[in-house]
């Protein structure tokens, strides 16, 4: 859609409200013990799964591949009725997209490649719209990409607005996430119409955090976002997905996050074609969690997050 400045303009995000209904929601159980076990397979089924690391090798990024094509054990998710669950993508640097495409062939698990000079975004404008067109050329189905932080921070709308709807052009028919890196926007509101105007110029996704700044996904955060997709939603009638990134590491976090997402927004954003984690280490957690759901038994350096 067009920018829509007055919208922009008058986007607001209560602070002290917004941390005080975030702070409830860790210690609620809005998921039932009994259910927890299918919550965080549908957890599962929507992780960006994830390695963004300056030594990653073709190996590396194979062993993840097969990872998400059977994120848990067998015996497990048999065990669980759950034969055949994936997680929701993998996500790679560029130069390693060609070794991901290769080794999830046939499995229907998207590629997804963080582009734009990520983490940072402050490498030359041709070069990051180059960037999206290579990767997208290597087979990459999504693309994360970073916004310029000083636009929001200068208060430029017009200039993040072009400098997205350029990124969302080069991505052609790649789905685009617009990472936001919130922890360095300086406010709530700032996130708030960051997110807005993202959406306005196109983005299917809109995510907090590359993972490498100080501060990444929180829920204060995840609330001024799922907001404005919500607000997005009741004046467009378009669904725009919410990934949050970085640091999320616990399966009791991805159930938090979860039961965020069913109370904001609704079932229908939980769904992997709407919500993603973006998470390196996620995976593992759920995966002792579940062992312990079906055998009863922890490892020896487990403590149950729930009890
Ligand atoms: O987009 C994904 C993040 O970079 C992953 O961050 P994490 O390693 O803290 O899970």
């Amino acid at each position: 859609m067009e920018l829509d400045l007055d919208w922009v303009r008058t986007a607001q995000a209560n602070t002290s409200a917004i941390e005080r209904r975030a702070a409830t929601l860790p210690g609620r159980r809005s998921v039932k013990k009994d259910y927890q076990a299918a919550w965080l397979c549908k957890a599962i089924s929507c992780i960006d799964l994830t390695t963004l690391a300056g030594d990653d090798t073709a190996g590396r990024v194979q062993r993840l591949c097969a990872k998400a094509r059977q994120p848990v054990r067998a015996d497990l998710l048999q065990a669980l009725g759950m034969q055949g669950l994936t997680v929701g993508a993998v996500c790679v640097y560029h130069d390693m997209i060609a070794p991901a495409v290769e080794a999830l062939k046939g499995s229907g698990i998207p590629v997804a490649a963080v582009s734009t000079g990520f983490p940072a975004g402050l490498s030359p404008f041709h070069l990051r719209v180059a960037e999206i067109e290579e990767s997208v050329k290597a087979g990459a189905h999504e693309i994360d990409i970073v916004i310029s932080r000083r636009h929001v921070l200068t208060g430029d709308w017009q200039a993040l607005y072009d400098e997205m709807k350029t990124f969302r052009a080069a991505c052609g028919d790649a789905h685009v996430k617009a990472i936001l890196a919130t922890g360095e926007l300086g406010s709530l509101r700032n996130v708030a119409r960051a997110s807005l105007i993202c959406m306005m110029a196109g983005a299917d996704f809109i995510k907090t955090s590359t993972g490498k700044e100080s501060v990444n996904a929180t829920l204060p955060v995840s609330l001024v976002m799922i907001r404005a997709i919500r607000d997005y939603y009741d004046r467009t009638g378009y669904r725009v997905g919410y990934k949050p990134a970085g640091g999320i590491s616990k399966a009791k976090d991805s159930l938090v996050y979860l039961s965020l997402i069913k109370e904001e927004l609704g079932n229908r954003w939980l769904q992997p074609d709407l919500f993603r984690f973006g998470a390196s280490s996620l995976l593992g957690d759920i995966e002792r969690q579940l062992e312990h759901h079906v055998t009863g038994a922890y490892s020896a350096s487990y403590r149950h997050p729930m009890g």
